[in-house]
């Protein structure tokens, strides 16, 4: 299902609250971003995705509340200021026997990280295909070594083998959505008491 690309909100339904996470997936062509979209949405593993870029939605149970997954899967190796802005999330997909798409990471990373305004949503890198052994060509170390030099996290996964490497990363990524909306508000909130005391001591 397509959604509106700007819906940012948490809703109330009936008298539950309903989270919206903005999931945005990026790499290089061919690693496998609508596999890991396709198996989070449906289970499954159908071999073969076509180019539509779309955003879906699907809305699980966390921790007693309802979430709702908007997932972006990107047709771009360079996102776009669009995509950057609607994002609460981020996945960083490359595929462990293409050093190329991990290249192709790098420099997303550079993108959202190194910009004027470095963006400070969550992200997380993805080392797909992990199936394919012995054409590996990334080892788990170099992923687990980029994640941790940029503030991110890792996983690796086989979306052709297992739903629940898909599940994981999903999961985990909107509980890191989640805390960073809580911190800002925590954070907002200090800013308030701040200015309402020392604005008011200026003003007398
Ligand atoms: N062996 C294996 N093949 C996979 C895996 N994930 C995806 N593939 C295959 O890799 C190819 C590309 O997968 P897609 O999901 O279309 O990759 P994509 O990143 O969305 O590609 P673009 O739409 O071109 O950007 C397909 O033939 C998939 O069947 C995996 O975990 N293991």
């Amino acid at each position: 299902m397509v959604v509106e690309l700007n819906s940012r909100v948490e809703v109330m339904e009936g008298n539950q609250q309903r989270v919206e996470a903005n999931i945005l997936l990026l790499g290089a062509h061919n690693v496998g971003k609508s596999a890991l979209t396709v198996r989070f949405l449906t289970r499954r593993f159908i071999g073969e995705y076509g180019d539509i870029e779309s955003v879906y939605s699907r809305v699980d149970r966390i921790d007693g509340q309802n979430i709702c997954f908007n997932i972006w899967d990107s047709q771009f190796t360079q996102a776009g200021e669009k995509q950057l802005q609607w994002a609460d999330g981020m996945i960083l997909v490359y595929s462990i026997c293409d050093r190329g798409s991990f290249d192709v990471v790098r420099q997303q990373l550079q993108q959202i990280r190194g910009g004027r305004k470095p963006s400070s949503v969550p992200v997380l890198i993805v080392g797909n295909k992990r199936d394919l052994q012995r054409y590996r060509s990334v080892s788990s170390e170099e992923g687990r070594l980029l994640a941790l030099s940029q503030r991110c996290g890792f996983f690796e996964v086989s979306a052709a083998e297992t739903y629940h490497g898909a599940l994981l990363v999903f999961h985990r990524l909107v509980d890191l959505v989640r805390e960073t909306r809580a911190l800002r508000k925590t954070n907002a909130g200090v800013r308030g008491i701040v200015r309402s005391v020392f604005g008011k001591k200026r003003a007398e």
